[in-house]
């Protein structure tokens, strides 16, 4: 759900996911080749496997991180902006895409960047406070837009505008 302060909602659907993700594709075919893909799991999955498809790359990787605490770490350093990491890569990251569906404050992205400081990372979306921290983008957003993905929605009954202040 979007809360406070997201005061706009910015709903995405497949096709317009499918086009923003073949746009970054043009983009990244004119930069690489690259060596492989490391998605940021979950969001950077989808987005990874159309640019994987679009630039013929084999090599897909994870980094899975989650801003969940577990029980081992839900203290200190969690509430500093660190994020909990279930599976990391190797390396530098050098040649490699690193791949996530947006940047919202750039927590993900500061994170993920000083693991992987060589990897060229790229997202579909980014909002204003995260936008310095990606490499190559689609699209921007304003800070206090909430972006709805087609997997986290569904076809529902839309009440009427003229409906919703009323009473
Ligand atoms: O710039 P930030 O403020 O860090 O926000 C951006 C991150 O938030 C979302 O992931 P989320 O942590 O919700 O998990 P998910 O990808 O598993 O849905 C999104 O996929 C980015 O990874
Ligand atoms: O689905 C989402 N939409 C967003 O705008 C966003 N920002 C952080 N995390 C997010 N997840
Ligand atoms: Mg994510």
């Amino acid at each position: 759900m979007a809360q406070l302060p997201y005061s706009k909602d910015f709903p995405v659907s497949w096709d317009e996911l499918h086009r923003n993700s073949r746009a970054l594709s043009w983009r990244l075919l004119e930069l690489g080749p690259w060596k492989g893909i490391i998605a940021i799991t979950r969001g950077g999955l989808v987005p990874a496997a159309i640019l994987a498809r679009e630039l013929d790359i084999r090599l897909i990787d994870t980094i899975c991180v989650t801003s969940y605490g577990t029980a081992e770490n839900q203290g200190e350093a969690m509430q500093q902006g660190e994020l909990n990491v279930l599976k990391s890569v190797e390396g530098d990251g050098e040649g490699y895409l690193l791949v996530d569906d947006l940047v919202d404050t750039g927590k993900t992205a500061k994170f993920v960047r000083e693991m992987l400081p060589k990897a060229h990372f790229v997202t579909l979306y980014a909002k204003p406070a995260g936008r310095p921290l990606v490499d190559t983008y689609v699209m921007e957003v304003s800070q206090d837009t909430w972006i709805r993905f087609p997997w986290d929605m569904e076809y529902t009954f839309s009440t009427p505008l003229a409906d919703r202040h009323s009473g």
